[in-house]
């Protein structure tokens, strides 16, 4: 991984992540009922091993399979113009669709919602589940739209200066949430100048 990291601080160890996932199974779980009709959709890049993850240990607590995949929103943001020029990721939703179903995007960082918003947009044109939950593992607040997780591994207070940087082992052969002055950051998220 090209960052440098080595002035951030961890905010959550391997083992706190470990219990997060764990917590917010059990709260699926409850909130839905059980694990019936669930579809878990990770957006990439790192939802998508989270929401794997997520979906195991509920598949754990249920004693049932989780349908797992994963929601590419680029072409959904409606700052695509404003951002750099990237890769589109695989979408890839489970055989039995998402008609009906209560589908839990997953995504590790909730900061402004625009990805959130994104992934909306993307599931319409996929299907129409009866209801869309947001499980994230960081909410470091600064929304720009009305969006709100229903489950949230760490909620954590944040300057608009400062990254939120979750490495997952998949990825990047570790797991842990630092937090860290971002170099050149600007007083407001999202990346543009004047976009406010
Ligand atoms: O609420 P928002 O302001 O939209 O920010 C949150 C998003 O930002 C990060 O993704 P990023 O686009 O940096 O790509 P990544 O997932 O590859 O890190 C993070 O993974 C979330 O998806
Ligand atoms: O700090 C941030 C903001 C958005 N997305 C991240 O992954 N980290």
């Amino acid at each position: 991984m090209s960052r440098d990291l080595s002035e951030f601080r961890t905010v959550l160890s391997e083992d706190e992540i470990a219990r997060a996932l764990s917590r917010m199974a059990h709260e699926v779980v409850e909130r839905n009922k059980g694990a019936t009709d669930l579809v878990v959709l990770g957006i990439p890049s790192r939802g998508v091993p989270l929401g794997r993850r997520l979906a195991a240990r509920i598949s754990d607590v249920d004693n049932i399979d989780v349908p797992v995949g994963a929601l590419d929103v680029t072409m959904y943001r409606d700052d695509l113009r404003l951002r750099p020029a990237r890769a589109l990721e695989p979408t890839d939703i489970p055989p039995g669709g998402v008609d009906g179903k209560v589908v839990v995007l997953v995504d590790d960082v909730l900061y402004s919602g625009r990805t959130i918003r994104a992934a909306l947009t993307a599931l319409d044109d996929i299907g129409r589940p009866h209801a869309v939950r947001l499980a994230v593992l960081v909410d470091r607040g600064h929304r720009q739209l009305p969006i709100r997780a229903d489950h949230v591994g760490k909620n954590l207070p944040t300057s608009t200066r400062e990254s939120v940087k979750v490495l997952l082992d998949e990825v990047d052969g570790r797991d842990a949430v630092l937090l860290g002055e971002t170099p050149g950051a600007t007083d407001h998220p999202v990346t543009v100048e004047g976009a406010r």
